[in-house]
């Protein structure tokens, strides 16, 4: 089931040995939206810094998911029905949050993630966008079990992460990490950094005493210290240098699945590329697949394979990135990509503006929650929950305007 290793680092790579601890140098030009124009297809992608590449990864990607050894695996139903197994398998997945007065009595709940339905296979990216309150960090938390699902099944290498208990689930566990928004909270400000990267290790009793602090310091190295920064304090270091370090608690345990959520929002924009070229570089290295949790558009267009649109708790829409971007299906997505500015004065573009808020989560619109703003909205719409149609391979539109 390990991924294959054999895939060459990619070639820009703004983290370099004399990295350490320097004043973070890309500019902030680095994080513009790149358009369809400038780049072509994706798969003739740059480095998140704007520099040409060479293009190992798609095509990598494609072989190491057509490898993956699927005998052991069940298959969990549903209605994305792909060639190869993937990593982990979200169906039907739900979370609503009790809502009690003040005497304590339930009163309603916060629907916050609704039939949540997606697949990650081994080594990609699975970008998950929409608006603020959406639901996608909770869609994170919920597969990662930091918070319990109230419905739903969350399926990890063909097993049924809600069926195991124990040893097996704990060792589970361990194959998937999280890389958290703010890198400032994110670490205990009384404790050395290295102990905060050997901590994972500490707690599922994995090596010594000294080959824990040895696999520290190499993590560190990794991530664009010196091993002696061991010994420093969060503190010490910058918002980026703190989100490096944050990815290198991550990697302790060599999970295969990690959960980043908004891993840049919370960084200056001129640092912004440095994370996300690390991330990059790491998944190249190590097969990884990330599900990747943003709110900014044109970094999910760069970093991810497939993108997911939530709204009001439900992912309305997924499909590869470039068919995303390209074709989206569904008149909130199409709203969502009108709002990105495309950096080509001669490229005209529609702004799809909505009318009205986003409705409250605690009482969400019958039928289809977006009719309530949709405006190709139909009588349909008010009462009946739209079915997920598969609209061409791999693109999922759930909206009553592509019915069969
Ligand atoms: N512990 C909680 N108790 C009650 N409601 C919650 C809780 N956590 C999240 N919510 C609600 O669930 C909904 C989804 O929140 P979530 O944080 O997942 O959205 P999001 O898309 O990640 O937003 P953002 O981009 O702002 O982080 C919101 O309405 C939020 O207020």
């Amino acid at each position: 089931m390990t991924p294959s290793p054999s895939v060459e680092p990619r070639k820009t790579n703004l983290l370099t040995d004399t990295d350490h601890l320097s004043p973070e140098p890309a500019s902030a030009t680095d994080l513009r939206p790149v358009s369809q124009e400038e780049t072509g297809s994706r798969s003739d992608r740059q480095s998140f810094s704007g520099k040409r590449e060479a293009e190992p990864d798609r095509k990598e990607r494609n072989d190491r998911i057509g490898s993956v050894e699927s005998s052991d695996l069940v298959k969990p139903v549903g209605l994305i029905q792909p060639s190869a197994q993937p990593l982990l398998s979200v169906r039907g997945l739900q979370k609503h949050f009790p809502v009690r007065s003040a005497l304590g009595r339930r009163t309603g709940s916060v629907q916050a993630v609704n039939d949540v339905s997606f697949d990650i296979y081994p080594g990609e990216t699975f970008g998950l966008v929409g608006e603020s309150g959406c639901g996608k960090s909770t869609t994170g938390r919920a597969v990662m079990n930091l918070i319990e699902p109230t419905g739903g099944e969350v399926w990890y290498e063909g097993q049924d992460l809600a069926k195991l208990k124990g040893a097996r689930l704990k060792n589970m566990r361990s194959n998937i990490q999280m890389v958290f928004q703010d890198p400032y909270t994110s670490l205990d400000p009384r404790r050395r950094i290295g102990y905060a990267i050997e901590e994972p290790l500490h707690i599922h009793r994995r090596g010594s005493k000294n080959e824990r602090t040895e696999r520290a310091m190499s993590l560190l190295e990794r991530v664009g210290f010196r091993p002696d920064q061991y010994y420093r304090y969060p503190h010490e270091f910058s918002g980026g240098q703190r989100q490096r370090i944050g990815i290198a608690k991550a990697l302790a345990l060599e999970p295969k699945l990690l959960i980043c959520d908004e891993p840049v929002s919370a960084l200056d924009v001129s640092i912004q590329s440095q994370v996300i070229n690390l991330l990059e570089e790491i998944q190249q290295e190590r097969g990884l697949s990330y599900l990747f949790v943003a709110h900014d558009l044109s970094v999910v267009r760069h970093i991810a394979d497939r993108v997911g649109v939530m709204y009001l708790g439900g992912l309305v829409e997924q499909a590869p990135t470039d068919e995303l971007f390209g074709n989206p299906l569904h008149p909130y997505t199409q709203s969502l990509l009108s709002a990105v500015p495309i950096p080509n004065p001669r490229v005209k573009k529609e702004r799809v503006v909505l009318s009205g808020e986003v409705p409250s989560p605690l009482n969400p619109p019958s039928g289809c929650t977006f009719h309530t703003r949709c405006p190709f909205a139909m009588d349909v719409c008010r009462s009946v929950v739209p079915e997920r149609v598969q609209a061409s391979p791999g693109h999922e539109v759930q909206c009553h305007l592509y019915a069969t």
